[in-house]
This record gives C-alpha cells, structure tokens and sequence, in this order.
C-alpha cells in the first residue's frame, strides 16, 4: 500500500524554546511547525529542540545540538571555512555511528524534561533534550522526542521554527548538509503553492520575492555561484536587478486588478456583508459552505485559502447578505505576507458584521484567537463589530462545552457540520442586520417604475401603495442604503 504514495521529503524540525516560553506553548509551535512542513508535503520525522537564553546568533542552536541536528542529516556538524566536501566525509561516519545512535522510545529525557523548571542547573546550550511530547498535534502518528527519529530514509530537510538571518541560514545550511528552511519561508512556499487567483499569485509571488532577495544579497555559496558563473559580484546585482524590475512589474499589475475591484466594491457597498475570519484550519471555508451553499475549498490543510471569496447567504434573504471567506491567520505570519494581503483582507472586512470563527477544539485556541485579534487590529478592523463562533464543537464533550459557554456567554458554539447550528448561525446573522435596520418611506415616480428592483435588492420592502405620484413602499434597510435610494429616486 505504501509503495503506491510518492516518496516524501523527509525533514527534521528545530526549536529553540525562549525564555517566557511555556512548555506546552513551545510544544505547540512545534505541533504547527509539522503541519506546515506536512502541508508542503514534507513529513517531519524528528524534532531537535533545546532550551536556550536566545538563538545562537550563527547557528541558532548550540554547537552539541548542532552536532546532534547534523548527524540525523549527515552533515559535519560544523560550519566549514569554505571549504567544500567535507558533508560526503562526515556522511560516512555518519552512517558508521548510525546504528549506535541511542534511540530507544525510553532514553532519559522525560525526567529532565519535568524538573528542568527553574532549576537553572542546566549548562545553556547541551543536553536539553527534554521536549514535551507533543499530543496536541492532530496529527501526530509517531512523534519525535529530541533526537529520537523514525527509521527511514535519512531527512533532506531541515525546518527551523524561528525566523532566520541569511547568514544563520547558510550556518545551518553548512553544517547540517541539507537544506534548510525557516517557518516563514515555509509558509510562504504553501502561499505560493495555494494561491488560486491571479491575485493571490501576484500578492504570493511579491511576498516571496520580498522573502528571498536578502537572502539572495547574502545567498549561500554566493561566492561559489559567482564563481559558478564567471561574473563576480554583478551576477547577484543583476538577479537583484530582476527582482526589483518584477516587482515593479507586478505592483503595477496589481494596482490594475484592484482597481477593478474597487468598482466591484463600489457597487456591493450598500449590501449586507459579513466576514469570516480567524486562525487557518477553524473553519471558516466549511461555515461559509453551510451557510453560502459555495463550493469553496474544505481541506484539512494550512491556509488552503488564499482568496477572498463573497457569496450570497443561502436561502437568499431580503435584502440579500452577502458572505465572505478570507485567508487565515497564524502565529508569526510573516510581516511582508500580511501586507501583501492587505487589500484581500480589505476587501473582507469593509463588512458590518466579522465573525471570529474558533477552531474549540484545538488546545490552543486561545492563543489563535489572540493572534486573529492583534492581526485585525494592525490593519484596523478591530472597530467592525465582532462575534466569537466556536466552531468544531462537536469535537468537544458536554463539559469542555459548557466551560466553555460559561467562560464566553456571549459566543456561539457550533459545529459547520450541523445543519441546526449553521441554522442558529445564520439567524444571529439576520438579527444583528435586523437591529441596524431602520424603516422609511420611498416614494417611486411612475416614470422610474423600471428600477423599482434596486429597491428589492437592498431592503425588505413591508408594504406598498399607489397614488397619483407613483408607487409608495415602506421598506427597512440599513441607514445608508435607505438614504442612497432615496436620494437616487428624487434625481
Ligand atoms: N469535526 C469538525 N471538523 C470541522 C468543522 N468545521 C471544519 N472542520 C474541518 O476542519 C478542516 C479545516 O476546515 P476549513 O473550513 O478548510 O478551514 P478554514 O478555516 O477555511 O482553513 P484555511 O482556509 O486553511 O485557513 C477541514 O478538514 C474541515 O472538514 C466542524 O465543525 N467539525
Ligand atoms: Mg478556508
């Protein structure tokens, strides 16, 4: 069965757990760490963490866990000077000592891992193996304590949970001999794969360009690819040049496509809009499925979407509501993504009404919460008014419910695989447009009778007469619909 799946990289992830950093909170970036590198397709098969004041400013690690990363990679361990080769060398020995790798799934971690507290005791950069197991992770089969590795192929990939400087990056890279990737660089890489939209692309391919040109000025080898080309220095200057001409390039092809939509904003600016928003993977596609009747992308998967993505509230109401599904959001997002999705998210959240959809089942939505939280606020949205949803409910016992309910009386559990919840969902969004609503008077002159449609489209019509004048409804809208209406019917 298993001959028939294409081979995956394997990878091994590294953490370093920060001063203020709880265990189970560092367990948890791990946890998402794996899903990321899973979502890019890779399978992490073992984790080197380590307790440490800050990042090594060269390696990130100490030179033992160095050692330690490297010798499950097959690298030297060491930061050659220049030098090339000698990955091959420390390979062999690699594989000599393999077997007499302690791996047992009883070697002594866990005591150190329980009374490493405050202690102090531990020399800073070795022997921290400790690291929490990580069962928060949904998808944990067989998971790695410190060096603990899942027999197998030897990995191809080293994934870093920390932003790295390009000269750390090409450390590691040296060291471990494999390639190394950073959190953000990894989450940019599963934009650029997602990205659906001509949009999306574009905004990906800005962010990654905007991601890889420092590391491109300070590249790897620079020497050893200039050499490679014969043309010194102005080989890197050049592809720099590429990169900002692109750039340019695709600023503008945007600006063209927003402009677009600006109209298209323009034109839905007096409907009923709300937005779904919060942390990748709680939900919100499925939400915007059971109550929309799209056929939007479910995955079980990090940002599966990219695109923001509107649709009318099904069974359709009157005035119609409009629904939009937006990207998600995660922890350490990186600054340049966030931007370059500013104006998706824009679009989203000129909406009256966000719900903050929470994925309760996850042990650490608390956290994701605060994270979707301080994301809306950069950019803004934090004044729109909001609903907490606690979706995957149906994940959770009766009593994780009612702590729940008790802890925020004021959201709503659900799960967007009940029908009767997005029932309730769907009613909490007509009644918060109900309490906007006001009700007025139109007056429509014979001689416009055509358009009389708008008039539907934008309000609920509760009754209507005729007189000499035209015809004359009494509708309820929101304020600024019923204004504009008005307004357009007196021209
Ligand atoms: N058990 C359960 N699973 C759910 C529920 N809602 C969504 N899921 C699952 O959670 C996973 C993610 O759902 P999506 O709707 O794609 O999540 P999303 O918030 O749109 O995620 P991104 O687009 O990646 O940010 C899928 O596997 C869904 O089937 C729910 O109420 N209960
Ligand atoms: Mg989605």
């Amino acid at each position: 069965m298993a001959k028939t799946l294409p081979e995956r990289p394997r990878a091994v992830l590294v953490g370093v757990q920060l001063p203020g950093v709880t265990d189970e909170a560092h367990a948890a970036d791990l946890a998402e760490l794996k899903r990321l590198v899973h979502t890019l397709g890779f399978d992490a098969v073992a984790t080197v963490s380590q307790r440490r004041q800050r990042l090594a400013t060269g390696t990130v690690l100490g030179s033992g866990k160095l050692k330690e990363l490297s010798a499950l990679t097959g690298g030297s361990g060491v930061i050659p000077s220049g030098a090339q080769g000698k990955t091959s060398k420390a390979r062999e020995k690699w594989e000599a000592e393999a077997d007499a790798e302690p791996e047992g799934p009883d070697a002594p971690v866990a005591p150190g891992d329980a009374d490493l507290d405050g202690s102090g005791s531990e020399p800073p950069d070795e022997d921290d193996d400790a690291f929490p197991d990580t069962d928060a992770d949904p998808e944990s089969d067989a998971d790695a304590e410190a060096t603990a590795i899942e027999p197998g192929p030897r990995p191809t990939v080293v994934v870093v949970d920390h932003e790295l400087s390009p000269s750390q990056l090409r450390n590691l890279e040296r060291a471990t001999g494999v390639q190394v990737l950073d959190r953000a660089g990894v989450i940019v890489d599963i934009f650029h794969r997602h990205a659906r939209s001509h949009e999306a692309r574009m905004q990906v391919e800005i962010a990654r360009l905007n991601y890889l040109a420092p590391r491109l000025r300070e590249a790897p080898g620079g020497r050893e690819r200039q050499q490679g080309r014969g043309s010194g220095d102005s080989a890197i200057e050049l592809d720099r040049r590429k990169i900002r001409d692109r750039l340019a390039e695709l600023r503008e092809g945007l600006a063209a496509i927003q402009k677009d939509q600006d109209q298209r904003r323009y034109a839905r600016r007096d409907q009923l809009r709300v937005a779904l928003v919060g942390y990748t993977n709680a939900g919100k596609s499925s939400l915007m499925r059971a109550l929309t009747g799209s056929t939007v992308l479910v995955a079980d998967q990090l940002f599966a979407t990219l695109d923001t993505t509107v649709r009318a509230m099904q069974p359709e109401t009157r005035p119609r509501i409009l629904v939009s599904d937006t990207v998600g959001f995660i922890q350490k997002l990186p600054h340049d993504l966030v931007a370059s999705f500013r104006s998706t998210l824009d679009e989203a959240l000129e909406a009256s009404l966000l719900l903050y959809v929470v994925d309760a089942s996850d042990p650490t939505w608390a956290a994701q919460l605060e994270v979707t939280r301080t994301v809306l606020r950069e950019i803004g949205a934090d004044v729109v008014p909001g609903k907490l949803v606690f979706n995957k409910v149906d994940r959770l016992d009766a009593a994780a419910q009612e702590a729940l309910r008790a802890q925020h009386p004021e959201a709503l559990l659900v799960s967007a695989h009940r029908p009767d919840d997005v029932a309730g969902l769907r009613r909490e969004i007509i009644a918060f447009f109900e309490a906007s609503m006001v009700e007025a008077d139109l007056v429509i002159p014979y001689a416009r009778q055509a358009r009389i449609g708008e008039v539907y489209e934008h309000t609920t019509v509760v009754s209507q007469a005729y007189d000499e004048t035209g015809s004359r409804l009494r509708v309820r809208g929101l304020p600024g619909a019923i204004a504009r209406l008005t307004r357009s019917f007196q021209e």
